[in-house]
């Protein structure tokens, strides 16, 4: 699936950045297009990989480039009255080769989790294409006004996007370490998820590569009907071989050839373990799974460690955990990879406790609504008084 991906705020700048050298590397093609939006001109600065003409800073004559200091109401305000500059770097996006949009963002900040519902409502107005979302949700250890925030900035967020992908930085914390500390590899393990999941049937143009069975149109179906998502994920080093089941034919025909049936029945029951692991382990959101509406296995790898039977295996057994009607299944055949991995979207999840929690602090923030004002204005004082903080500029 070939995307425009737009990261809103620190998080989504370095997240989009990471999708950016993560599609390099593996010679994909899923990030077509990237553009930074970011209140904080040293945020923007400190990107290695989106290019330069392609970070929009934002706000400048409210909050001279220091950012909003986590008040999402400014962020959101500041998106609006500049949106034009961010659809100036939007221009430049051949939207006609693309499949969606990604709107990546941090929620629980200011601008982010002000912004990026704003340009998620203006690109639906502008284009035909879907719009999706990839939110971050703050861990529960950042305090009142980022939990207030993500609270906020969810609801409206899944309101104007297509669909809302989750991921939960809460869950993914390592005990005893910080998030702060722990957000290089928090980034790898989203942008490892989402690439497979995305990068199934994406390959450079030239590239030899048999023919995948999961396309775009899939990902976009299961997305399709919007709410939110969540992503599973497990995978198995194998060894590369070469060997005659590894052409198309034999994959779809499950390999059943006499000889080969010992094999067969391994990599059957290798598939099954990793569906079952990817579905029973941490989600990005962690969730419910019976109650899904849709969802989709990707089963990524060397296309002889894969096949038609363990992958229908696999979906069926989805079907039954979740009791949807809806759930694809396909292969992402990679020549050469060194490990089988199994990725399942869960879409329409409704049985969320993190979001069940976030509901219940907005309610309960209208009672000491004054006091979390105060904290994000002091933030935000700081922030523009820290004269000392001379940043050279960004072009
Ligand atoms: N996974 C992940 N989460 C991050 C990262 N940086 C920040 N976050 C999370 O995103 C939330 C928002 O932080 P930022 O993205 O820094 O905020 P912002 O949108 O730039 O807004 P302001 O800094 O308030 O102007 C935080 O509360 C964290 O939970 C990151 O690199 N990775």
């Amino acid at each position: 699936m070939k995307l425009a991906m737009i990261g809103f705020g620190q998080a989504g700048g370095k997240i989009v950045d990471k999708f950016v050298e993560y599609d390099r590397q593996r010679n994909s093609d899923i990030v077509r297009a990237a553009v930074a939006v970011n209140s904080a001109k040293a945020d923007l600065l400190g990107l290695e990989n989106i290019p330069k003409d392609q970070r929009v800073l934002i706000g400048q004559s409210r909050v001279k480039g220091h950012g909003v200091g986590a008040d999402n109401e400014l962020g959101a305000e500041i998106a609006e009255e500049d949106i034009d500059e961010v659809q100036g770097a939007i221009d430049s996006i051949p939207v006609h080769e693309v499949d969606a949009f990604l709107v990546v963002s941090g929620l629980g900040g200011g601008t982010g989790s002000g912004g990026a519902p704003v340009l998620a409502k203006h690109l639906k107005r502008i284009y035909t294409e879907p719009v999706y979302g990839l939110g971050i949700l703050p861990g529960s250890d950042e305090g009142g006004i980022y939990t207030l925030n993500a609270a906020r900035s969810f609801q409206t967020f899944v309101r104007e996007v297509d669909n809302l992908l989750v991921f939960d930085n809460d869950a993914w914390r390592k005990t005893g370490e910080s998030v702060q500390g722990g957000y290089d590899e928090i980034n790898q393990e989203i942008v490892n998820r989402f690439g497979v999941l995305f990068g199934a049937g994406e390959v450079k143009d030239g590239q030899e590569v048999a023919e995948s069975v999961v396309d775009s149109s899939e990902i976009i179906n299961t997305l399709a009907g919007g709410g939110v998502s969540t992503v599973g994920y497990a995978s198995e080093g194998v060894e590369p071989r070469e060997n005659k089941s590894s052409g198309l034919l034999s994959r779809l025909t499950g390999g059943d050839e006499p000889d080969d049936n010992l094999d067969t029945a391994h990599t059957t029951n290798r598939i099954t373990s990793l569906v079952r692991k990817a579905a029973l382990g941490r989600l990005t959101l962690p969730c419910e799974i019976e109650g899904a509406e849709r969802a989709l296995l990707v089963l990524a790898g060397p296309p002889e460690h894969l096949n038609r039977k363990g992958i229908e295996r696999g979906r069926k057994w989805i079907e039954e955990q979740t009791g949807s009607m809806e759930v694809r299944g396909g292969d992402y055949p990679i020549p050469g990879a060194g490990k089988v991995a199994s990725v399942i979207l869960l879409s329409g999840v409704t049985n969320v406790p993190r979001i069940k929690e976030l509901q219940q602090v907005a309610i309960e923030a209208q009672d000491n609504i004054e006091e979390i004002r105060q904290e994000s204005d002091s933030n935000l004082e700081n922030l523009i008084n820290d004269d000392e903080d001379e940043l050279e500029s960004l072009f």
